[in-house]
This record gives structure tokens, sequence and C-alpha cells, in this order.
């Protein structure tokens, strides 16, 4: 089986002036492609830091981080911008749409800062827009769209790199428990289309919906526990367009 993440003792210190606060203090987990993992835990755990490091938007003290084969703690801040851009798919709890631009121009974004865009990569994100219910909405500028629908651009939009994996932050929210139902299934349709999912969470609701939770106390993975009833599940069929209410 593949591997879209691994973390081999990882440690993660912040040097402060009168004080070192150990946050991570050696994680080790796979998440082999086709996972869907939620990391929980208490305030202060972990959880960030370690969103941070498998975002590459930071480094660890100590230890591996491979992403595929690549080993990227050892890489430098360019070689790590360039993987965060073009292999991570990230999808925040305040959407970060840009406001000027269409729902299609949204999700062509990351190619856009890649010197990518051209019409095949125009015709793959109004495929991205259909693939998460928007297909009647491609003009759409995000004021015009719902909390539930400008959070499906943003998934789209974490998909147009064919990333290693999706990292959701609180994904959910923001939305009411209507809404937040909706996406989930959308991930769970993404996922069971083999899609790797990493997702950060503090609501068990959520957790619940992926195929198994990482339980982070004190820089420490505390548990690390496979959701029978998710991975037993039989994947759910594609609803038809067009998109659902919200
Ligand atoms: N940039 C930083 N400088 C110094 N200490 C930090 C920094 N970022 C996090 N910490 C500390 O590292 C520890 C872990 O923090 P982290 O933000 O990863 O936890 P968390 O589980 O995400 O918490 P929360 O759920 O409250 O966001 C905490 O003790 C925190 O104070």
């Amino acid at each position: 089986m593949s591997v879209a993440a691994q973390m081999v003792d990882i440690k993660k210190e912040y040097v402060l002036k009168s004080e070192t606060v150990r946050a991570l203090r050696g994680v080790s987990f796979t998440v082999p492609e086709g996972d869907y993992v939620a990391i929980m835990g208490p305030s202060g755990s972990g959880k960030s830091t370690l969103l941070n490091l498998l975002g590459c938007l930071d480094r660890p003290t100590f230890g591996s981080f491979y992403l595929g084969t690549d080993d990227v703690s050892k890489m430098n801040d360019d070689q790590l911008s360039h993987i965060r851009a073009s292999r991570i798919g990230f999808v925040f709890q305040s959407y970060n749409l840009i406001q000027q631009l269409t729902v299609v121009e949204n999700i062509e974004v990351p190619l856009y800062y890649q010197g990518r865009v051209n019409a095949a990569s125009r015709k793959r994100c109004r495929e991205l827009a259909q693939l998460v219910g928007l297909g009647q909405r491609l003009d759409h500028r995000p004021t015009q769209l719902s909390g539930g629908q400008q959070q499906r651009v943003a998934i789209a939009r974490s998909l147009v790199n064919d990333p290693y994996f999706i990292l959701a932050d609180e994904a959910t929210g923001n939305l009411d428990s209507v809404t937040t139902e909706e996406i989930l299934a959308l991930f769970e349709r993404l996922n069971d289309e083999g899609r790797t999912i990493i997702m950060v969470t503090h609501e068990d609701e959520v957790a619940a919906h992926a195929k198994r939770v990482i339980r982070l106390r004190d820089g420490l993975l505390q548990s690390d526990i496979q959701n029978e009833t998710r991975i037993h599940a039989k994947p759910k069929p594609r609803p038809p367009e067009p998109e659902m209410a919200h």
C-alpha cells in the first residue's frame, strides 16, 4: 500500500526567552493513501503544531516526515513552499476564497500561482466544481454563495493539484449542523473515491465520519483507533446535480 504521509518520532520545540515549549514530544504515525484520519485532542495538546508540520508550514525540531517517499523535514524553505503549493490540499474553517473571483477562478488559484493556467486546467476546474455539486454556479462569486457552497469551492480548490492529501482544519467549524452533515458527506464520498483526508477537529460527531481517530495529549500520541463502522460502510452513491440547497 502506498503511503501519503509518515511521521517518524516527530518532536517540535518552541524556544522562548525563558523556556523551551515541547509542543510535540515524539509522535509517529503513517497515513496510507486512501485513509481518512481525524486528529483530536484537548487545547494545547499539539494539534495546530502537528497540522503546521503536515501542511509543510513548519519543520520539526527532530524526526522525519515523509510525503510519499520524500523526507520533508530535510527540505529548505523554497522546497517546502513548492510542495505546499503543489501537493497539499488545504481546507480551512474560514474558506479563504478570493471575493473578486468566480467559483471556477477560485478553484484555479493554486494553478495560477504555478503558472499552470490554460484551457485544459479551466476544463478541469469546471469538472471539479461539478464534482462538489456546484456545476450550476460556475460564474458565481463567494458573496453569492452560502457558507456550505463556499466550503465546497474550497474543497474543489484543494483537489486541483491532485494532492497527497486534503488537510482540513476545523472545516465545518463555521457551518450549521445540516450543512456540516452535507460537507462531511462530501468528504466521505471523496474518500470513498480514493482521496486521502486528514482533518483536525474538536467535535466527536465530525470525527465519527473518519476511518481513524488519532488523539494527542501533552504532545504525545495518546491513541490511534480505527473506526470499524466507517471502514466497513458501503460507499455512498454520488448525489445528482443540481446541488443541494446549502
Ligand atoms: N509559536 C509558538 N511559540 C511558542 N509556543 C507555542 C507556539 N505555538 C504553540 N505553542 C505551544 O505549544 C503547545 C501546543 O500548542 P498547539 O497550538 O499545537 O496546541 P493545540 O492542540 O492546537 O491547541 P488549541 O486546540 O488550543 O488550538 C502549547 O503549549 C502552545 O502554547
